[in-house]
């Protein structure tokens, strides 16, 4: 593959990063938003990653636990939108937004252990309140369409890149039009709503859409994640790995991560590590974070990051 001489063509994800980083802080304008914390923002911003070495796009540049981003992506390629697989393994990361669902429409106030615990400890609790439903999960393996049929877009999708690989058409969308003001129960519609796969002379790129990009804590995990997203397909179809092309409309910095951010802007850029399979998967229902290793990724410091519910 030849890196063509775009400006916004990288060999890893620290470039990118910083590129990102850069222009938001530099060239972004500040403005108001839905958390009510206010954020930098550009509108319209485009990546590109190569991944043809057999790398994977995780961030250096601050201390990114890209084994969390890619269980997320797993988690949500099962089809699952309920924390309780992701409570299991200890991640965090989305308990807030079902818990701010809960305390605002019960009036109580619990924090984020106690509402995780109940979650864990009764099932008919996580199958009303510890959910990120209609999100994610269900769009990518049962998405119901206007004739009533349940599509498995993410299966449609191997299956049209191995039948008919030179296709325009190898495409997913989470997005549906009522998300514009009917929000469903956590608030928060996807913000990586689709994309696009294209296969030329063997080697498979895909085109992540974000609609909203939070660069400080969602940015690094939806690259990585993404990265993976890239080697699976790839092995599934029999492909090599190609470019990760991240194409975002509103990419921000919120207000309280700048110095965290100007901080990342002094450290230096380093390669991504390998991605490197242990056992390939064969099918999208039988994935998990043993079937690989990740070499060579020299983490620097951790920042800590509010962040904004
Ligand atoms: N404001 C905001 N930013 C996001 O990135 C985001 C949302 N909201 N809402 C939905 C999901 C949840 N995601 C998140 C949420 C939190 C972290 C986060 O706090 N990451 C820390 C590590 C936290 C931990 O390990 O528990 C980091 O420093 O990367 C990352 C992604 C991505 N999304
Ligand atoms: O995968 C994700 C999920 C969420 N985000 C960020 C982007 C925004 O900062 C918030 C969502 O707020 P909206 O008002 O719905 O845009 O979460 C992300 O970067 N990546």
């Amino acid at each position: 593959m030849m890196i063509h001489n775009f400006p916004t063509a990288f060999t890893s994800a620290d470039e990118a990063y910083h590129y990102t980083v850069s222009r938001v802080l530099n060239l972004g304008q500040d403005r108001g938003d839905r958390t009510g914390t206010g954020t930098r923002a550009v509108f319209g911003h485009n990546v590109e990653i190569d991944l043809s070495g057999g790398t994977l796009p995780v961030v250096s540049l601050k201390k990114t636990r890209y084994q969390d981003a890619i269980a997320e992506l797993i988690w949500m390629l099962s089809g699952s939108n309920s924390l309780v697989p992701l409570i299991e393994q200890g991640i965090h990361i989305w308990t807030d937004w079902p818990l701010k669902a809960y305390n605002l429409e019960t009036g109580e106030n619990i924090g984020r252990d106690e509402f995780e615990a109940r979650v864990l400890a009764d099932p008919e609790f996580a199958e009303k309140w510890g959910t990120i439903a209609p999100c994610y999960g269900t769009e990518m393996r049962s998405f119901e369409s206007s004739g009533g049929a349940v599509i498995d877009q993410f299966q449609q999708l191997v299956d049209e890149i191995k039948s008919n690989g030179e296709s325009r058409r190898l495409i997913w969308s989470l997005w549906r039009p009522e998300f514009v003001t009917v929000k469903g129960g956590t608030g928060l519609p996807p913000c990586h709503f689709g994309g696009a796969v294209n296969v030329t002379n063997g080697e498979l790129s895909i085109k992540l859409r974000l609609r909203s990009s939070d660069v400080g804590l969602g940015w690094p995990y939806n690259v990585a994640q993404y990265g993976y997203l890239l080697h699976l397909l790839a092995a599934l179809t029999d492909n090599k790995p190609g470019m990760l092309v991240v194409d975002i409309d509103d990419c921000h910095i919120y207000q309280n991560h700048i110095d965290g951010m100007t901080e990342v802007l002094e450290r230096e850029c380093r390669t991504d590590p390998k991605f490197i399979w242990k056992r390939k998967p064969t099918s999208l229902d039988d994935l998990s974070l043993d079937d690989f290793e990740v070499v060579g990724y020299e983490p620097q410091g951790f920042i800590k990051l509010p962040v904004a519910v």
